[in-house]
């Protein structure tokens, strides 16, 4: 039975993979470029914001299952099963993905492996890419017994411990029935529970990964089209959208309207596949993915265009307070965040704007350090002639609006969310404005 398994790439997705591995019984050591981050994992120190993940990881630290090291032969000797989570991002100025480090990770560990084991890529990419890099590993590898396997990851950011431990399926690319046994060794636990597996060969799997982040998007992108139809008629979005969600063939998971979709993977991963696509030949059948990339990117200017209304039509000089720089809540990732984003363009049309997000604060002053940043959601209000609401925070849901309204200079609110109840802020003498409703 496999016992001894490796993560290679410790951010989000690898230190939540080690972790939860480790959790479940395996031995694992866990690798990263960066000797910071392995310093600080190797220590108990999670590197980012995730709930739960920190006492996993230090648990199966004390027991001795989970370590961390940055040499490759360490990691070579140690595993007969090497997960590969290394970051697939957006290339600079281009839709496609940037697979640089994979292929960095594969010509770092093949060499070095001379006994049999299974290399498994978790991280999204390209299809086509798990075909390369198979080729490149049995040529690198002295060991004739070292293939491939690929097997997605379908975890979410703020539930990525129980996501690991319970997924709502398992999809492993295989090229072998011997593969395909020590993926069924690996996951034995999750499949006793009942968890589907769906084995398949490579392209297929690789696709599951990106038509899943598609549809995801779609959905969302679908609502948002609904909520400029709705600005244009008075309608309103959120009864719409509630309306769609009895409907159990629609269902209401991924409807809300609101700012739309950001992060580290849903606009990255459309965008990659569309040029995958086009290289394949078979851009059309995605072009409706282009309109789904500009319907959420017109959702910020709306935003944006909103606020500035609410301003008598300039930002120049007025206060704005953005609740929320996280691309979602439970996260305090600001990869291609909305909040962020709408917060960066309010400044560059001359607003003085004050950021402050519950666990974000620090990546968001790194990616926008001439931003101003509150202590907390009543210190960046200060003042504030408008607040916009752009990530949902339970804490923000919960604000009252009197004791907000002390705060503020002018009480006008912009619910980039649609989480707030209108009737209450309203009621409390408030400006209430939302994307998509009267
Ligand atoms: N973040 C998420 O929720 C999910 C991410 N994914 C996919 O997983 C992959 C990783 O994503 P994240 O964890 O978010 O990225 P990340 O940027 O947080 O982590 C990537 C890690 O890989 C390390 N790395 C880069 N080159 C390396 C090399 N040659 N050897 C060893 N380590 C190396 C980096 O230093 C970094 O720590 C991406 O393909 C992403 O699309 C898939 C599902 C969920
Ligand atoms: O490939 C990935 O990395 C992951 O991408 C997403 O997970 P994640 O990026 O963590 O976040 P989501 O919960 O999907 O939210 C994405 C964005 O959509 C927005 N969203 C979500 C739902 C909704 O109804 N409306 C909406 O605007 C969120 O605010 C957020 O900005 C997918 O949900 C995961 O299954 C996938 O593994």
């Amino acid at each position: 039975m496999v016992q001894r398994l490796t993560v290679i790439g410790t951010g989000y997705l690898g230190a939540t993979h080690a972790a939860c591995m480790a959790e479940l019984g395996f031995e694992v050591l866990g690798l990263d470029v960066l000797p910071d981050r392995i310093e600080r994992l190797a220590a108990g120190d999670l590197p980012f914001y995730e709930p739960g993940l920190p006492e996993v990881l230090r648990r199966n630290l004390e027991n001795g299952r989970l370590r961390f090291t940055t040499s490759y032969k360490e990691i070579a000797e140690f595993g007969e099963v090497h997960f590969l989570c290394v970051g697939t991002p957006q290339k600079p100025n281009e839709y496609a993905a940037d697979v640089s480090f994979v292929d960095s990770a594969i010509t770092s560990l093949a060499p070095l492996l001379t006994r049999g084991c299974l290399v498994v890529g978790k991280s999204t990419v390209p299809v086509g890419t798990a075909s390369r890099v198979s080729e490149l590993l049995r040529r690198l590898a002295p060991s004739p017994e070292v293939e491939l396997a690929w097997n997605p990851e379908f975890l979410r950011e703020g539930y990525a411990v129980q996501d690991t431990l319970r997924p709502d399926r398992l999809v492993v690319g295989v090229e072998s029935e011997r593969a395909e046994r020590i993926m069924r060794e690996v996951y034995a636990r999750q499949l006793a529970e009942g968890v589907p597996l769906v084995v398949s060969d490579f392209p297929t799997a690789e696709l599951v990964k990106v038509s899943a982040n598609a549809f995801l998007a779609t959905k969302i992108s679908f609502i948002n089209a609904m909520a400029e139809v709705c600005e244009a008629t008075g309608a309103d979005v959120t009864k719409l959208s509630q309306a769609l969600s009895y409907d159990d063939r629609i269902g209401g998971k991924f409807l809300g309207p609101g700012l739309g979709f950001g992060g580290g993977c849903l606009p990255k991963d459309i965008r990659a596949f569309m040029a995958r696509a086009g290289e394949l030949g078979v851009d059309q059948a995605l072009s409706f993915l282009r309109e789904v990339d500009a319907i959420n990117i017109r959702r910020r200017i709306r935003m944006v265009d909103l606020a500035r209304h609410l301003l008598g039509g300039s930002f120049r000089g007025r206060k704005v307070c953005v609740l929320g720089a996280a691309f979602k809540p439970n996260s305090d990732d600001v990869r291609d965040s909305p909040a962020l984003d709408v917060a960066a363009e309010i400044r560059r049309q001359g607003g003085d704007v004050t950021v402050y997000d519950p666990q974000a604060l620090d990546n968001a002053r790194k990616a926008q350090p001439d931003l101003g940043f509150g202590e907390s959601a009543l210190d960046a209000a200060t003042d504030a002639e408008v607040v916009l609401l752009l990530t949902e925070w339970k804490e923000f849901r919960e604000l009252d609006p009197e004791v907000l309204g002390a705060r503020v200079r002018e009480r006008n609110i912009v619910d980039g969310r649609n989480t707030l109840d209108p009737e209450r802020w309203r009621t409390a003498n408030w400006t209430y404005k939302a994307l998509g409703r009267p």
